[in-house]
């Protein structure tokens, strides 16, 4: 009964709140009800403490209004519901929160979850019950790293491995660049340092990636601390590696001799390979638990390496047991890899999990105006708005553009204006208007009407939402190939049905309505110049 409470809960700060806010804050939030009410049980203290500061009297309401007005006990604790065991008892206003040691637990810590709460504060609450604040122990546990025999690697891993077929692929040639260095220990060559350009100073902060850009600050400044690993995952382009990057560089300024290793998942598999190859797996597996701070990009590349996973998991145990940083990227939550084992998933939700979304309109031309002064070249506002308008899926999309105009500007021997640009990506927004996608039209859509980019997908009915999402579904219908059962996939697994009732609804209203006639009008326009 409660659960569903939660449940209806959760649905309704997924309308309210960015998606964004809802993934880093809400949706790790595991629930378990009780007879004293409903736990809620966050991965870590920061999340804890957010969510304690600005989602808790909202989530009060909520649950208050679900039940009817009444009198429900919430708790938020720090831990994991596999894990949870009846650590605190809190029972009425005022009592002191009684805590279990944790110690009996250790046995099971990387068998199955983190160990069970250790200290607890709490805090009265309005409804009569009190918040329990529950901070987990210092990990302890055990490490176990059977050494692979390369016959036990999966075929497809070897022969990739040995063909040098994905691990040389387009994502690490992008990464490598020109701050790659080799480091040769013993039998095997480890490859991959930081960038150095990629800082803090120079990442530009939106909406889209402040809590992103926070978190990694918090961990850069307080590497192997509560929030380990830092797990930051989103789009392709949207600065995941960049922060990565930031942390590193920001960790070396502050200590230049530490051991900060970065490395593309690719790169991972492809080193243990050889190492298994050349007998010197114990090398490997010092090398990388003897690093200050290991950070691995695209980790959903691990999906169905079975070998590799198990030597990634012995790698993360130890580094974590022995207080290094991990930092992790990937293009989804954790959660939602699949290929990847559950030991690992979980893990991999023990520290902080953050996500960079899409940046904003403002952001996008805030950052190519500081891309371009990068490279000591002005670009002026309205040519900077006029390539942000019509990019706006990620940022390296943004470079790509900016590097043209910069070429054709050195071409022509002309200073950059809106001309210019108009000039130098013509060919590049023809394209664009050809391969106008669903995604780009739900985006604009929701931009026009200030809606958030989820409601799109979402199940919400209420008119000031369905209203836009029929002009998407309806203008995805006319500026795209796709086919109705298609769109209808595209905004939240809809039916066909339902995209062709739109599509006739919104033909009729701009026959009756001037107003919505110009708002399609200027989205068609928006999405085709
Ligand atoms: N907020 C930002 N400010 C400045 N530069 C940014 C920002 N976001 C992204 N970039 C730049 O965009 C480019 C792509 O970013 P990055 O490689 O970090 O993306 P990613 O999220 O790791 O993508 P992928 O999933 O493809 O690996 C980089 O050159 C990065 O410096």
């Amino acid at each position: 009964m409660l659960l569903a409470t939660w449940q209806r809960c959760v649905d309704h700060l997924r309308d309210e709140l960015p998606s964004q806010q809802f993934n880093t804050w809400i949706r790790p939030l595991q629930a378990e009800a009780s007879n004293n009410g409903l736990t809620l049980r966050a991965p870590n203290r920061f999340v804890q403490e957010w969510v304690k500061d600005k989602f808790y009297t909202r989530i009060s309401e909520l649950v208050h209004r679900h039940t009817d007005g009444e009198q429900v006990g919430i708790f938020l604790e720090v831990g994991s519901r596999q894990s949870a065991r009846p650590a605190v008892v809190a029972s009425a206003v005022g009592d002191r929160v009684a805590q279990q040691p944790a110690g009996q637990h250790h046995q099971r810590i990387f068998e199955e979850d983190r160990p069970s709460a250790a200290s607890a504060i709490h805090m009265p609450m309005s409804s009569g019950a009190h918040l329990s604040l529950v901070e987990p122990p210092d990990s302890g546990g055990r490490l176990a790293g059977d050494a692979l025999n390369s016959d036990q690697l999966a075929d497809s891993e070897l022969k990739n491995a040995l063909a040098g077929k994905s691990f040389n692929g387009g994502n690490q040639g992008k990464r490598s660049g020109r701050n790659m260095e080799l480091i040769i220990e013993g039998k095997l060559r480890h490859k991959g340092s930081l960038n150095r350009e990629n800082t803090f100073d120079n990442f530009i902060e939106g909406k889209s990636n402040q809590l992103a850009r926070a978190a990694a600050l918090q961990v850069a400044d307080n590497p192997g601390g509560a929030y380990n690993p830092l797990f930051i995952y989103g789009g392709v382009g949207l600065g995941k590696t960049h922060l990565m990057h930031a942390i590193g560089n920001f960790m070396l300024a502050r200590k230049p001799n530490a051991k900060v290793v970065y490395l593309h998942s690719e790169t991972f598999v492809a080193t243990m390979v050889t190492a298994l190859q050349l007998n010197a797996i114990n090398e490997f597996k010092r090398y990388y638990r003897s690093v200050d701070a290991l950070l691995i990009d695209d980790i959903q590349f691990f999906a169905g390496k079975e070998r590799s996973q198990e030597e990634f998991f012995h790698t993360f145990n130890a580094l974590l047991e022995g207080g290094q940083q991990i930092i992790l990227t990937s293009d989804r939550y954790h959660k939602e890899i699949n290929g990847l084992e559950e030991r690992l998933k979980s893990r991999f939700g023990w520290g902080l999990s953050v996500a960079v979304e899409p940046p904003e309109l403002e952001t996008r031309a805030a950052i190519l105006i500081n891309k371009a002064a990068q490279s000591n070249i002005e670009l002026p506002g309205d040519a900077a708005m006029f390539i942000a308008q019509r990019l706006r899926s990620h940022v390296r999309e943004l470079e790509g553009a900016l590097k043209k105009v910069i070429v054709h500007a050195n071409f022509v021997g002309r200073k950059i204006d809106l001309d210019l640009v108009r000039e130098a990506l013509r060919d590049l927004f023809a394209l664009h208007e050809k391969l106008v996608s669903i995604d780009n039209i739900q985006r604009s859509v929701a931009e026009y009407y200030k809606i958030k980019m989820s409601d799109m997908l979402s199940k919400r009915r209420n008119r000031s939402v369905a209203r836009p999402r029929q002009i998407a579904m309806c203008l995805a219908k006319e500026l795209t190939n796709h086919s109705l059962p298609e769109i209808g996939d595209a905004f939240g697994g809809r039916d066909h049905t339902t995209v062709l009732h739109a599509c006739k609804q919104i033909k009729k209203l701009r026959g009756d309505s001037q107003d919505l006639a110009e708002d399609y009008n200027n989205l068609l326009r928006a999405l085709t110049t």
